[in-house]
């Protein structure tokens, strides 16, 4: 049966946004966070508590025993786990939780902003605390919707107010993410958008199928000056620096992570797709992830008033 448990936006959430280094000692020392945070019901299967760093960590847990890890700051998922306890995600050994630089690694955002552009590489959704703005268990599946608004902070980059929703549903074998932007302002505006996933792997042993055919924009040498092609592989292995676009791609591909398993990429209206290994970039770990991006690069114009939803789901065979 279906359990809703609808709260209001956490005013706090807000308040905590951007989260400079000021706001970020207040907000650890006196506890009023946590304190509110903890205060709310949740529905089943949820529970916040305090994560790396002293960050506020939603876990999402399946009564069929899959797991997932959400850090508010930066809406940033950064464990999926499945019944057998691995975790299918990576997050990178120099991230940091400082709720200043963005986590690297799991799944963070690229909003406004894919890059190379204007603002900070793959925009400030990444760097920012998302509050929580309602959870719910459907049929024992916990849900979790996560709220970014603008604020100073993303208004010095990006001039526009705007609202973004992240709904996250862990089922027994798939994590799903619903993410739909909305220009709450009077002005029109355009966006670029990604998930940038971080999957555990083995690089070596790592493929992925399903992208023949597609035109591609190749980020290597030149990020910002991508060179055009159409990919003619149906397993791209990934022997050395991948850095690749690839435009309007399938609603599904296809990852062997290497390690034992093939996960499932499913998208609706997330219409391109990016790899990304850093190679001899990040020599300590470069052979241990794999970055498989859905991703809008073309850029999605919005009126006042418009959203814009895309849907992503990894799944486990
Ligand atoms: O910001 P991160 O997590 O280090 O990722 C950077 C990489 O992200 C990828 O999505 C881009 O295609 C690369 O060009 C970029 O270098």
């Amino acid at each position: 049966m279906a359990t809703s448990v609808a709260m209001a936006s956490l005013p706090l959430g807000r308040a905590l946004t951007p989260w400079s280094a000021d706001r970020r000692l207040r907000f650890r020392s006196s506890g009023i966070a946590f304190a509110s945070l903890e205060q709310k019901t949740y529905a089943q299967g949820i529970k916040i508590s305090e994560g790396n760093g002293g960050l506020p960590k939603v876990s999402l847990l399946s009564p069929h025993g899959s797991e997932a890890e959400i850090y508010l700051f930066g809406g940033c998922i950064t464990s999926w786990k499945v019944s057998n306890g691995k975790d299918l995600l990576f997050v990178r050994p120099d991230a940091v939780f400082n709720g200043k630089k963005p986590i690297s690694g799991g799944i963070p955002h690229c909003f406004p902003q894919f890059g190379p552009g204007p603002i900070q590489q793959h925009g400030f959704a990444r760097n920012m605390s998302w509050s929580i703005a309602d959870s719910d268990n459907v049929e024992g599946d916990p849900i979790i919707t996560l709220e970014l608004r603008d604020d100073p902070y993303s208004r010095s980059m990006w001039d526009f107010s705007f609202q973004t929703l992240y709904k996250v549903k862990l089922h027994s074998n798939s994590l799903s993410t619903v993410l739909t932007v909305t220009n709450t302002d009077k002005k029109p505006f355009s966006f670029t958008t990604a998930l940038h996933t971080y999957f555990r792997a083995s690089i070596a042993g790592v493929s992925v199928k399903g992208l023949k055919g597609c035109k591609t924009l190749n980020k290597d040498p030149d990020p910002s000056n991508p060179l055009e092609g159409k990919e003619g592989r149906e397993v791209i292995t990934f022997p050395g620096f991948v850095d690749c676009i690839y435009l309007d791609a399938p609603k599904e591909i296809f990852l062997d992570n290497g390690i034992g398993d093939v996960i499932n990429i499913q998208n609706s209206n997330w219409s391109d797709a990016v790899l990304w290994n850093p190679y001899m970039q990040m020599e300590s770990c470069f052979k241990d992830f794999v970055c498989v991006e859905n991703a809008k690069i073309g850029q999605v114009h919005l009126e006042p008033a418009q959203s814009w939803t895309a849907e992503q789901k990894i799944a486990i065979s």
